[in-house]
């Protein structure tokens, strides 16, 4: 199967590379060609890429793709009320059913805003592994594990089969990572186990850090130092590939402790927003060469999985934290949602970017609308004036997921019949 998008405004995001407009043919899974004109093939599926924009496929960096059956169903209380309280006893109601058809509806609105990879962390993980595989999207998967009551080794034992059954599956489109929760969720011990583990068989971490003050104080309680200190104090930043999630929370010193190491920081800014937490110190960690990607947390709290959302957010927070519109400009932003989480998932040298022997994972965003006119800068647009519902067609791994505006891999009818049912079932008396 080839692909050929024809006269498209090309944003490849290489640091040399201006939009210009031209072509790209996709050959099976890869981008085989970008020029300003290809000469069409015969069996090529043309795409016209007029008044269009073909960018590299947005990567949300740290999700929990089944809350989405839970979006809009406790709003406006704190992170521990809300998790504790509300999101903790809904999870416990869910069936495996319940986590597919869940991953479904997050992976059918991800499609639809243009992200074409994400990181995800959760319970039941077969079942999402079954959802990737199934609507063609390209995912990180991890077993969040809570070790605040002795399980007899089951959560790990889970973890672990997740890695051996998954990593590489799908055509290679499911990877995979260790997934302590948290440090305040994490005693030292069993910490400590996950990080040789995942050191020893070269698997990431995916771990949430510094999200609340409350955190700080309650690591500062238990152990008498900051989240990330004792994360470093286990030997999480020695060796292992780490996705950290959030990163609100740090003083200069903490970002001076992840300095060097591999991975980087998912920016959540919606839900830090929403949630009340905080704003994450983005452009210093940036300043200090830290890898800094962007994700949405999951719809529970980001409310929506869009990720041209959390761009706007993740740049005009900066701006206003520091009274400086200059701050994260459009195109360093738009770097975090495509290079920046790239490198969180493990995938730089894959995806990101629109480059010759890499995956086909693009987006092409329509712009013959009013919002989108005129075109004085592409990346300005991009950043600042285009949603989800611009995106008019997603390609990942070579498959056309969506085509204007049509899912093609997913029955969106039998989707929200299912959700309906098991969504108001799962709340209920909560
Ligand atoms: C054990 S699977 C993952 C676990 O994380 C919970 N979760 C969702 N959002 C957040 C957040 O913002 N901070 C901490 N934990 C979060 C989710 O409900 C699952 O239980
Ligand atoms: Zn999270």
């Amino acid at each position: 199967m080839s692909i050929l998008i024809q006269q498209a405004t090309i944003l490849t995001m290489k640091d040399t590379d201006a939009p210009f407009t031209g072509d790209i043919r996709v050959e099976g899974d890869r981008i085989t060609q970008i020029a300003e004109h290809i000469l069409p093939q015969p069996q090529d599926e043309i795409i016209d890429g007029r008044n269009k924009v073909a960018m590299p496929g947005l990567i949300n960096a740290h999700q929990h793709t089944p809350m989405s059956l839970l979006r809009g169903f406790s709003d406006d209380l704190k992170l521990m009320d809300w998790l504790e309280r509300k999101m903790l006893p809904a999870e416990a109601r869910m069936n495996p059913e319940d986590i597919y058809w869940g991953a479904k509806l997050s992976i059918a609105e991800m499609i639809r805003s243009g992200t074409t990879a994400f990181a995800d962390m959760y319970i039941h993980m077969n079942e999402i592994a079954e959802a990737v595989k199934q609507t063609g999207m390209r995912a990180s998967l991890t077993r969040g594990m809570v070790f605040l009551e002795d399980d007899g080794g089951r959560r790990l034992q889970e973890a672990i089969d997740l890695v051996e059954r998954w990593s590489g599956a799908a055509e290679g489109r499911i990877t995979t990572m260790y997934g302590p929760h948290s440090p305040y969720t994490c005693p030292v011990e069993p910490l400590r186990e996950v990080i040789a583990l995942a050191v020893t068989e070269d698997i990431p971490l995916h771990i949430h850090l510094a999200e609340t003050k409350e955190e700080v104080m309650k690591i500062r309680e238990r152990y008498g130092m900051t989240p990330t200190e004792y994360l470093e104090e286990a030997g999480m930043f020695e060796q292992a590939h780490v996705l950290l999630a959030h990163g609100v929370h740090l003083n200069r010193r903490d970002i001076g402790r992840l300095k060097g190491m591999r991975g980087g920081v998912a920016h959540n800014p919606v839900s830090n927003l929403k949630l009340g937490c905080g704003i994450a110190p983005i452009t210093e960690m940036l300043a200090q060469g830290i890898n800094v990607g962007i994700g949405t947390d999951g719809a529970g709290s980001a409310t929506t999985v869009d990720m041209f959302e959390e761009i706007k957010a993740a740049t005009w927070l900066q701006k206003l934290d520091y009274g400086d519109p200059t701050r994260l400009p459009a195109k360093d932003v738009l770097s975090m949602a495509t290079r920046g989480s790239a490198s969180l998932l493990g995938l730089q040298n894959e995806v990101g970017i629109l480059e010759v022997g890499h995956k086909a994972d693009l987006i092409l965003i329509d712009l013959a609308k009013p919002h989108l006119q005129p075109v004085h800068e592409v990346e300005s647009l991009l950043a600042y004036s285009v949603n989800g519902a611009d995106v008019d067609t997603t390609i990942v791994n070579g498959q056309i997921l969506m085509r204007g505006r049509k899912l093609l891999t997913i029955d969106e009818d039998e989707l929200y019949r299912e959700v309906k049912v098991r969504a108001k079932r799962i709340v209920e008396g909560i």
